[in-house]
């Protein structure tokens, strides 16, 4: 094997084929380090006159470029490194684009961040219309901005507008739209790629770069004020979308917009002193841990050195919402066939038609052609009784809460499948441990919990009891990640792990409220704290109802901590369920989107007067050390394996704001010593619930933290 990460071959054709394979990787990645080896080719080109036309491609298939090596720019000691790395790509984008023959980019394969980059100092750009070709900037999901000179290439490439749209939400495109946007000159089967690409080298330098707008678009563009004005809106829209909890966003706009009115020696100066501060923000550090801990998950098994059994055939019980959900992900991302178990027909044509609308709103946004829609929903059958389904390899229980109805399912399926037929419970309350009890094999039964909506919600959580085998736990992960999840392997217990630690937050915002903190204040405290929606949004979107039947079956397991406030009941005896029934905190009446107002009446029901006397950070400091302390009592119980899966499971589970990297990143931000401060002054006014864990203790007493 070469130690050398590129070669270049010149062909007949006068057209040299410049191939990039990083030795020993599965992805190819730029470093700072294989500079000098693209000068040496670059010379090598230069002196050559019988080149007529370069071609960049990778040795890789199905992987064009990812992006800058994440782990390079995680390795900085200084603002000074970043900055240096930034400019170095730039400068060496620039000879790119500087050689007097065409450069042609052959895409096959992610082509993101630095990799695009590097294509947009080519003359052309050529893709394939394979699935995996995805071209991007998604620096903005690490906290960072796109560094080799990407914020200004883009804008002049497909125009402003469309750049602020791709940088600012890190959106990957797919060929079709990359080449509508601009992006790309043609996309090609991977066949022919590099045959066009070769056309497209010896057709002569591309002389002026000019982005294809039309009407409207085009007319905002031409004018400095008309610029003014999309910068504007997209600094808005970016402040009212973070919350200024991010410093990527804005930095981003200030780049093209210097860019633009500076010229781009400003521009370029600018891009990379930002993407050297940005590097050495705790926000990108904490995001970046976002990715190195997903890309570490997705090759575990979840059971050490189990190997998971085959999937062909998988069954859904229960055609509610959550069962038409995992019937959904089954066939539409696992691709495999699943049949629906209810007891009626109107369940049962739910959930096809839950599935349906899945599937026809990717056909609608293009993602999807009709024929693929049709193979995806050819996936699905139904059935009132247990028949067809001898061969099923896992069968996923989405029925009611209800231990009796859990158990009656576990004999059915016993007596119906296989014995090989894993028994997946999706309750969101019941210990695993009590459904098994009715099952003659217990090792066969597992915890496979979905958060709703299930198509959208990235996290499940598997969940051992004691007597499952290693085997089905690798087999139900290896199952939830065909679905396109991220799983969780915890240990059984009353709420798992992530309900666990939402409880406590929730109820925490519950005894804010019975004081008489207004329901709008508590909810920007929390959006502003950096979660996507507020307690009281999220308990009436998720029902009054469920939150009060989970409770008490966590005060009992796990203690009077959990103990709901009394006052609620009143809510549930006014028949306050939440969105569901058009009533809760909030107002459901009226047609227009957006915000809705406070149902004010809410007030008289729970006998308070509204009176907002804390400060927002206060009422959010409230609620989220109560998470945080919840999340280390999990810990510690092993209900948790590691921080890590305590990180993840709380951002991608419940939204806990990924700039703060997960409860147990935030922990070590703000120390272990001071959390405990904090908690043991909130149990002197408030009582027990506050009362800090006893690792965090021991760990505030040591001056530990979770991760080195
Ligand atoms: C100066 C510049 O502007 C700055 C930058 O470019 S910052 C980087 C921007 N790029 C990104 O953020 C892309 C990050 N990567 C991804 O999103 C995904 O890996 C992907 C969509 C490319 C592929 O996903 P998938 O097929 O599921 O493969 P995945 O398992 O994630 O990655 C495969 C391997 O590539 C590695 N990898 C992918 N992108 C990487 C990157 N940018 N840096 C370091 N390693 C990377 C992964 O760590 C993994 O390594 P392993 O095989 O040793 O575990």
């Amino acid at each position: 094997m070469s130690d050398k990460t590129f070669s270049l071959d010149v062909g007949n054709d006068g057209v040299a084929i410049i191939t990039m394979d990083v030795p020993g990787e599965s992805m190819n990645t730029l470093r700072d380090s294989f500079a000098a080896e693209v000068r040496d080719l670059l010379g090598e080109i230069v002196q050559d006159s019988s080149i007529k036309g370069v071609v960049f491609t990778s040795g890789k298939p199905g992987s064009f470029i990812a992006g800058a090596d994440i782990a390079m720019l995680a390795a900085c000691k200084t603002t000074d490194d970043a900055y240096q790395i930034s400019r170095g790509a730039q400068q060496l984008f620039n000879e790119l684009a500087a050689l007097k023959v065409p450069v042609v980019a052959a895409i096959d394969g992610p082509c993101l961040g630095g990799g695009l980059e590097l294509a947009l100092a080519c003359d052309y750009r050529i893709c394939s219309d394979s699935a995996k070709t995805v071209l991007g900037v998604p620096e903005v999901q690490l906290g960072l901005l796109p560094g080799g000179g990407g914020t200004q290439r883009l804008p002049r490439l497909v125009g402003v507008a469309r750049s602020l749209d791709m940088m600012l939400s890190g959106r990957q495109l797919r060929a079709k739209q990359a080449k509508k946007f601009g992006l790309v000159e043609e996309t090609v089967p991977l066949s022919v790629l590099v045959d066009v690409a070769r056309e497209y080298a010896l057709k002569g330098k591309r002389k002026a770069v000019k982005p294809n707008l039309k009407g409207a678009e085009k007319l905002l563009e031409s004018t400095a004020f008309g610029r003014k004005v999309i910068f504007d809106q997209a600094g808005k829209k970016v402040l009212a979308k973070t919350q200024g909890n991010y410093p990527a966003p804005l930095k981003i706009i200030d780049c093209v917009r210097t860019g633009l009115e500076k010229g781009l020696d400003a521009g370029y100066e600018v891009e990379a002193r930002h993407f050297g501060e940005l590097v050495m923000t705790p926000e990108s550090e904490a995001l970046r841990s976002i990715f190195f801990a997903t890309t570490e998950m997705k090759k575990e098994s979840g059971a050490g050195d189990a190997k998971p059994l085959p999937l062909n055939k998988v069954m859904v019980l229960g055609g509610g919402l959550m069962g038409g959900g995992i019937a959904s992900v089954t066939a539409l991302k696992a691709k495999l066939p699943a049949r629906i178990k209810d007891i009626a027909e109107p369940g049962l044509q739910n959930a096809l038609a839950y599935s349906y609308k899945q599937v026809d709103k990717r056909v609608k946004k293009r993602q999807m052609t009709p024929a693929q829609r049709d193979k995806a929903m050819s996936l699905l059958s139904t059935t009132t009784r247990y028949d067809g389904i001898k061969d099923v390899d896992i069968v996923v229980e989405a029925v009611f809460e209800d231990l009796n109805l859990k158990h009656q399912m576990v004999k059915d399926v016993e007596a119906n499948c296989g014995e090989h037929t894993i028994f997946a419970s999706n309750t969101s309350s019941l210990p695993i441990g009590q459904i098994a009890e009715a099952a003659s094999r217990p090792d066969k039964v597992i915890g496979l919990h979905y958060f709703s909506p299930v198509e959208k919600m990235p996290l499940v959580e598997v969940i051992a009891h004691k007597g499952t085998s290693a085997e089905t736990i690798a087999t139900t992960v290896a199952f939830a990640r065909k679905q396109g999840k991220t799983p969780i392997v915890v240990q059984d217990g009353a709420g798992f792990y992530v309900n666990r630690i939402l409880a406590l937050y929730m109820n925490e915002a519950a005894n804010l409220l019975l004081d008489g903190e207004p329901v709008e204040a508590l909810d920007k405290a929390l959006v502003k704290f950096g979660f996507p929606v507020g307690p009281v949004t999220l308990l009436d979107e998720v029902g009054i109802d469920v939150g009060a039947k989970i409770s008490p079956i966590l005060e009992s397991e796990l203690g009077s901590r959990f103990a709901a406030p009394a006052a609620f009941a009143k809510l549930l005896a006014d028949d306050r369920k939440g969105r569901k029934n058009g009533k809760g905190f909030y107002q459901y009446g009226g047609k227009a989107k957006g915000k809705k107002p406070v149902d004010e009446s809410v007030y008289q029901v729970l006998g308070i007067q509204p009176q907002g006397r804390l400060s927002q950070s206060e009422l959010a400091e409230r609620c989220v050390v109560q998470m945080l302390n919840e999340a280390v009592r999990c810990l510690e119980e092993g209900i948790i394996a590691s921080p890590r899966d305590g990180d993840i499971g709380a951002i991608f589970g419940i939204g806990f704001p990924p700039f703060l990297g997960g409860p147990f990143r935030y922990i070590d931000r703000l120390g272990a010593k001071s959390l405990v401060e904090r908690l043991r002054s909130y149990q002197e006014r408030f009582g027990d619930r506050f009362a800090p864990a006893d690792k965090l203790v021991a760990m505030a007493e040591q001056d530990e933290r979770f991760y080195p």
